[in-house]
């Protein structure tokens, strides 16, 4: 068959993994119109498209599987199975919903939410840096959907500007959607989880050194995150990924004045106690949502 055509799923390979049951099998374009591509990546092509029957508009992310195990082509299946199961469990406002999932013999695709306001990171490099009102409106949407995930015992491990989009830029408040789950596990008592996956930049020292990654690895992404709206510059940036990671380990940055002179030190403070070496010693999601600077005491505290 030509590579595009739809190959429907044999007996064999849905017996192999029960949740492909949860995957429609016929042709996603029988059901949905494919319109304009929005965007690809590592993960593959998103494409905006119109449900048939509804008539409302989606995303859907085409993710080209591998054929067999050593092929290096496309994504193992049990990747992109987990990353759906992970989506199917998790329904909260700042977390892009999860319509539709098909699968055929050589791709899997994901409907999702539509999402048109562009990336976090877009939307920060028009600006450069954002005022700390404007970064706290982003940040407690971003911790109230990592919160809610972490309580679900789910980590993302993969959080940077990219990965958070706004709903509708123009509007005067913009809500976020997290998107991007292809590297998040789910995070089980007694379960060791190790990974070298993610993106130099955010990585916090543990991915680096092999050790346990646990939810504290997303906070030190969400250390690194806040350290970028606020100045526009990332903290551990090297000349080279290899100095990138060298820093990240050493836990090498500073609060250069040229871009950190006009922020309060309640903010210094909120990203210092995200960017500890130590995991355990990290604030959690929850605490960073009533940290002082998110959630000030008083008026007097608030403007310090
Ligand atoms: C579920 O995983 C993903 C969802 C999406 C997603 C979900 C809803 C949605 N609505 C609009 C878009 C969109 C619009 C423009 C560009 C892109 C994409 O190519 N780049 C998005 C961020 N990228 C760095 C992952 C995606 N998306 N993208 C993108 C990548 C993913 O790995």
């Amino acid at each position: 068959c030509p590579e595009d055509a739809w190959q429907p799923l044999s007996d064999e390979d849905e017996a192999l993994s029960p949740t492909m049951a949860d995957f429609k099998h016929e042709d996603v374009e029988s059901l949905y119109e494919m319109l304009e591509n929005l965007g690809s990546g590592h993960f593959g092509v998103v494409k905006k498209c119109r449900e048939k029957s509804s008539g409302s508009y989606y995303a859907s992310k085409f993710i080209k599987t591998r054929k067999c195990k050593g092929s290096r082509l496309g994504l193992d299946r049990e990747q992109v199975e987990r990353e759906v199961s992970i989506l199917q469990q998790l329904q909260h406002p700042s977390i892009m919903r999860l319509h539709d999932v098909f699968a055929s013999k050589a791709e899997m695709v994901l409907i999702l939410e539509l999402i048109s306001g562009g990336e976090l990171f877009d939307f920060i490099a028009e600006k450069e840096a954002l005022s700390e009102a404007e970064a706290i409106e982003f940040l407690e949407q971003i911790l109230e959907g990592v919160a809610y995930m972490h309580s679900h015992h789910i980590a993302h491990f993969d959080l940077k500007p990219e990965n958070i989009m706004l709903l509708e830029k123009s509007m005067p408040n913009p809500k976020i959607k997290i998107i991007d789950f292809g590297l998040a596990q789910k995070i089980e008592a007694g379960v060791t989880f190790k990974s070298l996956c993610g993106t130099p930049q955010y990585v916090a020292p543990e991915v680096i050194n092999y050790e346990p990654l646990t939810s504290a690895t997303d906070m030190w992404s969400i250390g690194v995150i806040t350290y970028i709206l606020l100045s526009g510059i990332s903290p551990f940036q090297g000349e080279t990924d290899s100095e990138t990671l060298t820093n990240v380990v050493s836990g090498n940055y500073e609060f250069d004045d040229r871009y950190f002179k006009e922020t309060s030190e309640m903010a210094k403070d909120f990203i210092r106690e995200l960017l500890v070496k130590e995991p355990k010693d990290r604030m959690t999601a929850v605490e960073c949502l009533v940290h002082p600077w998110i959630k000030p005491l008083n008026r007097k505290q608030a403007v310090n």
